[in-house]
């Protein structure tokens, strides 16, 4: 638009222009980008390039042609089978009474016409003015008129009659055509002309085409203080299709930001005359705060089927790898991210947490590497469905669900140290680049580093707990904190997001948040961070029947998004699919045998456990490694030292010992054939302190 020759620009300083110099010419503000339905605002109309229309209908590309084809006989179909319901039972009839109605209107008609009733005024008026003569010649034109018109009607008569007999005489299928015409034309002339007789079965939405001039009376509308002019208004680009809308993007004028009106949505909405979840307005993150995008469906949100999630038919899923989260207003798919990632889901009750979290978590199902552990704290059962491949689950509303959740996440903590100290060693291999957890990496059964998924459906619960939520608190936050990298992804979700219910350190440090319905500022920022409302960025403006719309932030820029729909049934096959997987990589947990809630540790026992077959001596390093795997809750952030000191304990000193490596242990830290002095175990000197009864050390839990 600016090279247009036609719209002058403001003017550029130039050399004779001194400094104080004051351009005064009015801003450019635009004429409108498109014909306006009524009276134009400006009279400037910029001439548009010509529109080419594609040849091809869009609904008759290849790949449309199958769709188009179902849905116009879908829509065929329903259209017959609602008339043919109708028809014995409404239409005919209703037929048949405006047929009767319509043929007593004639008849009163055609009694009308040949009685000459228009002249009665004309005869009233003569008698009025006592004109005799006048009235006379009336009165013998309405009799000749009279013997004429009853001539013609009783013609008409003896026909109708001669029909009716012939038809009454010799019944056959034209007695049913002349029905199927008379009686319809009957009763299109009796029945009224508002009252009609077949209503659509199809009711076609009301849209009303973007143009400037709606756009700009719409924001005028929402009543912003220091916004009174349409002109005020510009656009930089021209109101386009966009998805099944239209999207206009607006300039609001200095000091006007676009969070005024986004925060008048339901006025916006009232001035484009459509329902509110038709109307998406939206800030625009890299522009300046008064740039507004506008973004109105052909149909409101409720109305508009979302696509079935990609994933429901259970293919395997990576989650190192981005997955369809949810769909924007357009329904263009958004994508979401586990790896690296930590999720804190909040809403108000009822407005689809619980789906979003098990959406997620079937997620991770689909990836057999990916260990899932959690607690739902409502104790509905809302994700028992996802039992079978939990290495740990619970559901309930009491205490010791709540102290098991706790548990959970002393465990995460210290998998988190344990898993540091694998990072490390990789990352002096050379194999963790980034420090933290790859693909690859994940896939080293030996290394322990898959991926942990942690979750807390209703963690207000857990955090609020009186006797609990401190530690809870705590602990979450250091797992938020540094198990990102490590590969263990923590989802929270709560209906309660206040600072009683989530602690700062957890709302503050997770990575991406999912803001469903809530009610106010407080709320709103508590989920999505600080200063989100006043970005615009606001959960509020969700209805009662918005389920499963929400904010999403983290993933790149915040959107308004509706997460994928996925009910009990659907749900469960995910799971059966996520079985088979499982069972494939041999990743399925042993859930017949738990994990025992062992009291006390044997560490010789232990060691000797994890003592390889083929070893005679093993580092200290590589023990505490192997230890640290097999009861991570004990081992999990013991170093070289601690053993050192355990063992001296039970009258065992470490040696030196001398050896070339494999790859598996260290990560190929060695150079092939080099040999490598440290501190370490013989199985010798182990095997003689257990036998000759060597008082072990036990390890309260
Ligand atoms: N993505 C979605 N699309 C359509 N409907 C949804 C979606 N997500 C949830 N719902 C509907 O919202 C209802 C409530 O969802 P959900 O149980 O997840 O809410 P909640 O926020 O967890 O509630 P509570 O706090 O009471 O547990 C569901 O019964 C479901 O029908």
């Amino acid at each position: 638009m600016a090279d247009d020759p036609q719209i002058p620009g403001p003017r550029q300083p130039d050399d004779d222009y001194d400094h104080e110099t004051v351009d005064i010419t009015p801003e450019p503000t635009g004429p409108p980008v498109d014909q306006p339905e009524r009276k134009p605002v400006f009279a400037a109309i910029v001439g548009k390039p010509d529109e080419r229309r594609p040849i091809v209908p869009a609904g008759l590309r290849r790949g449309n042609i199958a769709p188009t084809v179902k849905q116009t006989a879908g829509r065929a179909g329903h259209v017959a089978a609602y008339h043919a319901v109708r028809t014995p039972l409404w239409y005919v009839p209703l037929a048949l009474l405006w047929a009767v109605w319509g043929l007593l209107t004639l008849t009163s008609r055609a009694l009308r016409w040949w009685w000459v009733i228009e002249q009665a005024p004309l005869r009233q008026e003569a008698a009025t003015r006592n004109d005799p003569d006048a009235w006379m010649k009336l009165h013998r034109e309405a009799k000749a008129t009279r013997l004429y018109r009853g001539i013609v009607l009783g013609l008409a008569l003896a026909a109708v009659l001669v029909g009716v007999g012939v038809l009454a005489v010799q019944p056959g299928w034209y007695s049913a055509v002349v029905a199927l015409v008379v009686v319809p034309l009957l009763a299109r002339y009796g029945r009224p002309a508002d009252k009609p007789i077949v209503s659509p079965a199809v009711v076609k939405p009301q849209f009303r085409r973007l143009t400037a001039e709606l756009v700009r009376q719409a924001i005028l509308s929402c009543g912003i203080a220091g916004l009174k002019e349409p002109e005020q208004i510009t656009f930089p680009q021209e109101i386009h299709r966009d998805g099944p809308g239209q999207l206009a993007i607006v300039d609001l004028p200095p000091g006007v930001d676009a969070v005024e009106v986004i925060e008048r949505r339901s006025r916006l909405a009232s001035g484009l005359r459509v329902p509110v979840d038709q109307v998406w307005p939206e800030t625009m993150p890299k522009a300046h705060p008064g740039r507004l995008a506008i973004w109105q469906g052909y149909q409101p949100a409720s109305a508009m089927k979302q696509p079935a999630w990609p994933l429901l038919k259970g293919a395997k899923v990576d989650i190192f790898k981005p997955f369809p989260f949810a769909t924007d207003p357009r329904l263009r798919p958004v994508m979401g991210q586990l790896i690296y990632r930590n999720w804190l889901i909040g809403a108000m009750p009822g407005a689809g947490k619980t789906f979003s979290l098990r959406e997620l978590l079937l997620v991770a199902a689909l990836d057999p590497t990916a260990e899932l552990i959690g607690y739902e704290l409502k104790g509905t059962g809302d994700l028992d469905m996802l039992e079978p491949i939990c290495t740990k689950y619970g559901s309930g509303a009491d205490d010791d669900t709540v102290e098991e959740t706790l548990d959970m996440l002393r465990w995460l903590r210290q998998e988190c140290v344990r898993r540091g100290a694998v990072i490390k060693r990789m990352a002096r291999a050379g194999k963790a680049p980034e420090n933290k957890v790859t693909r690859e990496l994940a896939n080293m059964p030996d290394l322990g580093l898959h991926p942990v998924v942690a979750f807390v459906d209703e963690c207000q619960e857990l955090f609020a707990h009186g006797e609990y939520g401190k530690e809870a608190g705590d602990l979450a936050e250091k797992v938020i904190k540094l198990g990102r990298a490590l590969g263990i992804i923590l989802l929270l979700a709560t209906q309660r997001p206040d600072k009683d219910s989530l602690p700062k350190g957890v709302s503050a440090n997770a990575g991406v948040r999912w803001c469903l319905r809530v009610t106010g500022q407080v709320e709103n920022d508590m989920v999505l961070g600080t200063s989100m409302y006043k970005q615009g960025i606001r959960a509020t403006m969700f209805g009662d029947e918005d389920y499963g719309w929400g904010w999403l932030v983290g993933l790149g820029k915040p959107v308004s998004a509706r997460g994928y729909y996925v009910d009990g049934p659907g749900a469960k096959r995910i799971v059966e699919h996520a079985i088979r997987h499982r069972q494939g990589a041999g990743t399925m947990p042993e859930l017949d045998e738990p994990t025992p809630k062992v009291k006390a540790y044997n560490l010789l026992a232990d060691i000797r456990a994890v003592w390889p077959a083929s070893e005679e001596a093993l580092w200290s390093e590589l023990i505490v490694d192997r230890l640290a795997r097999l009861r991570p809750e004990i081992y999990g952030d013991w170093t070289v030292t601690t053993l050192g000191a355990a063992l001296k304990a039970t009258g065992i000193k470490t040696v030196s010992i001398h050896r070339k490596l494999d790859g598996m242990w260290t990560g190929n830290t060695h150079p092939e054939g080099r040999g490598w002095t440290k501190y370490g175990v013989r199985l010798d000197t182990l095997q003689a302190a257990i036998d000759g009864g060597a008082k072990p050390r036990e390890i309260a839990e």
